[in-house]
């Protein structure tokens, strides 16, 4: 059925929002649709279809569309809503419009500049060939550039893997087993899974096999004392909790009051009454001092860039600075510093992030290490080994989606030295 030619308008009317960047693209998109009550759920998806494509596509398609004549955001809108549902399904196209679009499809992507086929900002893109080279980084850029699947780590404390495998393929809900995490559902096509018994049961949570990955190399033990740092609306924190069955204590701390409150209705779906949340005003809060020598591990998810999450979140690499990247990397140092306080003799300090930048991963860890002589670093290989994780990787957690199909994290493991060493 094709759509109403009115839809060409109210994406348009979206999308030159959206690309002022004055915030994330899913708010914007989130305030359009509440402004707009009429829209149905299916206009809803396919504008938010097309304003994610023209992101992740903006170079290549702000390129073709200044190709033809008439105002370029309409053309842009065009692309974004071709590529969404497909030219045939659009109404409302001049002849002009429907030749262009045709022609505009016949182009050979292959032969583009390799920037512009990567769509990433040239900052990023120079950083990225500088360490890994052209193809390396057109390949990373591509899978980026790919829409994510749909993962779900299941809580043992509610269920088994298998059990949840079948009572979705009675939804029905194909999926299978992730590669690495012993948790996580990789479902291909993405249903809403919001209104399903298992989620609302706390049976099943929405989290990439990556950030599963990262919660299980903290290697959190029942009756052990643990704090999630920056624990933020508690993905991992649900998880370390799930891994510690609900025993000991676990503490989620963050900055944030909003972010900590979307933790509690997941507390509540997950059945763990083990999870402490604390609102720290900075890392040098005394609620953390208090702490101080007491915690057997500490997860440092860190405020990060976000560049491995393009593939949910393409807006980042356009709203993301070079500049914005050295604030952070002084922040990552002081909580990372903070942090480390927390461990006892003999605890674990793990530090992650979703960027792929090495001034935000090695770069930060390897400071860490250089300044705090009272931890060393612990290979990734042997974490994995004891994790028993099918993953090779030397000192670090690297996570790339063109090679592990996870967002891309980085995360580097310390332990704190006995004090005679
Ligand atoms: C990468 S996010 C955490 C994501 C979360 N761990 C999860 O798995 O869903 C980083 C978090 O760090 C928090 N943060 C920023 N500055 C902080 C600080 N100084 N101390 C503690 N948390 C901080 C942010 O509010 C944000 O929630």
């Amino acid at each position: 059925m094709r759509l109403p030619p009115a839809i060409i308008g109210l994406t348009e009317e979206v999308l030159r929002e959206v690309l002022r960047f004055t915030g994330p693209a899913d708010v914007t998109l989130s305030r359009y649709f509440r402004d707009h009550p009429k829209l149905g759920s299916r206009e809803r998806g396919v504008i938010a279809e097309a304003v994610y494509g023209l992101l992740r596509n903006k170079l290549v398609y702000t390129s073709f569309a200044e190709s033809g004549n008439g105002p370029t955001m309409r053309r842009m809108t065009l692309l974004g809503l071709a590529d969404a549902v497909g030219a045939d399904s659009l109404g409302g196209l001049s002849e002009d419009e429907t030749e262009w679009l045709a022609r505009v499809a016949e182009i050979d992507r292959r032969l583009l500049p390799a920037q512009m086929r990567a769509n990433l900002p040239a900052w990023l893109y120079e950083k990225l060939v500088a360490r890994d080279g052209e193809e390396n980084t057109l390949q990373l850029a591509d899978a980026l550039n790919t829409p994510a699947p749909l993962d779900l780590r299941v809580n043992s404390l509610k269920a088994a893997r298998e059990e949840v495998i079948a009572t979705l393929a009675e939804a029905p809900i194909l999926c299978e087993p992730t590669p690495y995490a012993p948790l996580g559902l990789r479902i291909i096509k993405k249903p809403s899974v919001q209104n399903l018994p298992l989620f609302k049961s706390g049976a099943i949570e929405v989290q990439d096999e990556g950030s599963q990955l990262l919660a299980q190399i903290v290697g959190a033990k029942r009756g052990e004392m643990v704090v999630d740092f920056c624990a933020g609306a508690g993905g991992k924190t649900l998880a370390l909790g799930a891994t510690m069955r609900n025993t000991g204590r676990l503490y989620a701390f963050d900055v944030s009051e909003k972010r900590l409150a979307k933790l509690k209705p997941r507390m509540a779906r997950s059945g763990l009454s083990n999870i402490h949340p604390v609102l720290i005003a900075h890392e040098n809060d005394a609620k953390v001092k208090r702490l101080a020598g007491k915690i057997d591990r500490v997860l440092v998810d860190a405020p990060c860039s976000g560049l491995g999450t393009l593939r949910r979140n393409p807006d980042v690499k356009w709203r993301q600075t070079p500049e914005a990247i050295i604030e952070m990397n002084a922040k990552q140092t002081a909580i990372l510093s903070s942090a480390a306080r927390l461990v006892k003799t003999g605890g674990r300090l793990v530090y992650g992030t979703c960027s792929l930048l090495d001034e935000e991963n090695e770069a930060i860890a390897t400071h860490f290490l250089a300044t705090h002589e009272d931890f060393s670093l612990v290979p990734m290989k042997d974490v994995l080994a004891e994790q028993k994780i099918a993953l090779e990787m030397d000192d670090y957690l690297k996570l790339t989606p063109h090679l592990h199909h996870t967002d891309g994290f980085f995360a580097a493991v310390f332990v704190r030295k006995p004090s005679s060493e």
